[in-house]
């Protein structure tokens, strides 16, 4: 089996090597985790999931996969960190929002490199995940990859320019869905019924709306329009989403954070 190194131990890190570990794709004792500073959170993932510490930096030549994932901002050190030790064997799985493989072929040396956009779902295996791979990746490391990221949810391989919009949608899209259910609680709390009430009825509907949309092959407006009875109260609420331009604000919203993915890709 193949030694996996994390190098960033954060939300992310977590979200995959629990899924991994669930799913029974890697086993813990393949896992390594390295941070840059905080070792009480190496050892929470160690008693947690009984993954191994990287004891030193000579470790770093056996391992067959490391993972980047520390913050973008933190990569070229951590490249720089890793660059004396790294095998010519090491393949790269890269998770950076904007980061270009080219950036980490400069960084580490010509080698498979796979980036990845997941998201924090991974958690429960439901990653929506995009993913790309460099010419040098052949088939069967390709191949090995998509059952890494088909055991935390489902993925989906695209051009490596488009996982910036990836990133923009399904990278940062829980943190939408979020969004929306922090004001569904809040209109919830306005008209008197209580949070875990709301919070029960609402997880149910995102999710059974979600289901709606994968199991029927109809446009999301079609399933709306099924909701929307004529002169009643769905009318009354998506007239107000209108007059506000809530549909305008979510397409700015996808733009801005695709924007600020290729910002992320010159170093900004
Ligand atoms: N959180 C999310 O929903 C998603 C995050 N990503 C990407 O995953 C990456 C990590 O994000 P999070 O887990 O949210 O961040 P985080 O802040 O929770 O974790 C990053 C970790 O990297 C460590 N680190 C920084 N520099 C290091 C170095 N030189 N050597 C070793 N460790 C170092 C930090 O100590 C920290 O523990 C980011 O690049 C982000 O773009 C991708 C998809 C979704
Ligand atoms: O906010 C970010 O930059 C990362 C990438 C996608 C989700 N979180």
């Amino acid at each position: 089996m193949q030694n996996i190194l994390f190098v960033g131990a954060g939300s992310m890190a977590e979200a995959l090597l629990q899924g991994w570990i669930r799913e029974q794709v890697v086993k813990p004792g393949h896992i390594y985790v390295t941070n840059r500073s905080n070792k009480a959170r190496l050892t929470e993932l160690q008693t947690r999931y009984g993954v191994k510490i990287l004891a030193n930096n000579e470790k770093i030549a056996h391992m067959d996969i490391i993972v980047l994932a520390m913050k973008p901002k933190d990569v070229h050190t951590s490249m720089e960190q890793l660059r004396p030790f790294i095998a010519n064997n090491t393949i790269i799985l890269s998770v950076l929002a904007g980061i270009a493989m080219e950036t980490i072929q400069v960084g580490l040396g010509e080698r498979p490199i796979a980036r990845v956009m997941p998201n924090t779902s991974a958690t429960l295996g439901m990653s929506a995940s995009g993913i790309a791979f460099n010419d040098v990746m052949t088939a069967e490391q390709k191949a090995f990859f998509m059952t890494l990221l088909n055991a935390v949810g489902t993925v989906v391989e695209v051009p490596e320019d488009q996982l910036h919009a990836v990133t923009a949608l399904s990278g940062s899209g829980p943190a939408y869905i979020y969004y929306v259910m922090e004001a569904f609680l809040a209109a919830g709390e306005k008209l008197g019924v209580e949070k875990e009430t709301v919070r029960a009825l609402m997880t149910q509907t995102i999710a059974g709306s979600a289901a709606m949309l994968k199991r029927f092959d109809e446009e999301p407006a079609t399933l709306r329009k099924q909701v929307t009875s004529p002169g009643g109260t769905t009318e009354a609420g998506i007239r107000v989403l209108d007059e506000l331009h809530v549909k305008d604000a979510i397409e700015n919203c996808v733009m801005s954070a695709e924007k600020r993915s290729r910002e992320l890709a010159s170093g900004k």
